[in-house]
């Protein structure tokens, strides 16, 4: 196995200092793990979940010199979402978006239904084009970024997730063209694909089995990605250092999009 690294944190204190952001999902995960590199780096974060009492949680656990509170809405509720968008926007203005709210359920594309496909479409799809358009008015005046969550080995296809990798690729086109449509605002817009996190979510969904040894042998550089790595990576891309960065999908992933990531495997099915 290839050495971990136990210390992502590159950036120097201070480096976000008043910038005001947004991220979907700040309650678990890593919504939260954003959140919390974000307020460490200076910036004050708003954060959207569905349940209070988790983005209250994220809050409590914050330390740093940046600032956080908490809106509850459900991102699928395209309306609301983008009316605590304005809301922050208005009151303090915008120069972050990270659009992290997402997953789906793992089901063979012939057991999806109907209904399925939409809940799943609506979740990662539809409600980052619309949190994203209510951005666009408050990002171009601090000529700010967005930062959409997707998944490592986007390009290539998943084996369980048809719904889910259909409206990530479709996130990802989305990106490019609107850091093609939205560069002469001053506006970057970039794709981070993390390979297997071990949050709790995924660790609902798939056994003790294939997250203790598949994740090794779907990963060139065996090991899962954490949640602080990819916080750094957002955290990068905000940043001045990353201010000619747009359109990219950036996989941190140890590799998985080279091999068989895990939702290639089809033991990780069985
Ligand atoms: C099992 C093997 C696992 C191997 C894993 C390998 C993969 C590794 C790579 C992983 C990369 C990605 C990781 C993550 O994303 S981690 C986060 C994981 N957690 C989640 O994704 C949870 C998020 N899910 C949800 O929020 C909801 O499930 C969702 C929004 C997707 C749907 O919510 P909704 O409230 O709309 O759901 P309903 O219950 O109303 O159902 C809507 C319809 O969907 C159908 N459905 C639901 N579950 C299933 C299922 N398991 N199989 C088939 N269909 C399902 C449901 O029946 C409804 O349809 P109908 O009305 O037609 O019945
Ligand atoms: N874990 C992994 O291996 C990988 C994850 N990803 C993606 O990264 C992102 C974060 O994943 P992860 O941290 O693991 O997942 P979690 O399930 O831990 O976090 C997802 C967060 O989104 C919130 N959320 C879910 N649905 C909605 C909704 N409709 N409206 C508002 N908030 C919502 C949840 O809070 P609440 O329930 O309170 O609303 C939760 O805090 C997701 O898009 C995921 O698909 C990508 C690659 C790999």
């Amino acid at each position: 196995m290839t050495a971990a690294t136990t210390e992502p944190r590159v950036l120097a204190s201070g480096t976000l200092d008043g910038l005001s952001a947004l991220v979907t999902g700040a309650g678990s995960g890593i919504g939260r793990a954003v959140t919390q590199r974000l307020v460490q780096l200076g910036a004050h974060v708003t954060g959207l979940g569905r349940h209070e009492d988790s983005l209250k949680e994220t809050g409590d656990l914050l330390d740093g010199p940046g600032g956080y509170d908490h809106r509850v809405c459900d991102v699928r509720d395209t309306e609301a979402a983008a009316a605590a968008l304005v809301e922050v926007g208005e009151s303090r203005g915008l120069g972050l978006l990270v659009n992290n709210a997402g997953g789906q359920f793992f089901a063979k594309a012939l057991d999806i239904s109907v209904n399925g496909w939409n809940s799943v479409l609506d979740l990662n799809l539809t409600s980052i084009f619309h949190l994203t358009k209510a951005a666009h008015p408050y990002l171009a005046r601090t000529h700010g970024s967005v930062v959409n969550l997707s998944l490592s080995g986007v390009e290539r296809g998943g084996m369980g997730m048809a719904h889910s990798i259909a409206a990530r690729a479709g996130v990802l086109g989305l990106t490019r063209t609107l850091a093609l449509e939205w560069a002469t605002d001053g506006i970057r817009i970039n794709c981070v694909g993390p390979g297997t996190v071990l949050t709790h979510a995924l660790n609902d969904e798939a056994s003790d089995h294939v997250l203790g040894n598949l994740v090794h042998k779907a990963t060139p550089m065996q090991r899962p990605t954490p949640t602080a790595d990819v916080a750094e990576l957002v955290a990068f891309l905000a940043s001045p250092a990353g201010a000619l960065m747009t359109g990219q999908l950036l996989q941190i992933d140890g590799g998985a999009h080279l091999g068989a990531g895990l939702h290639m495997l089809p033991e990780a099915y069985r």
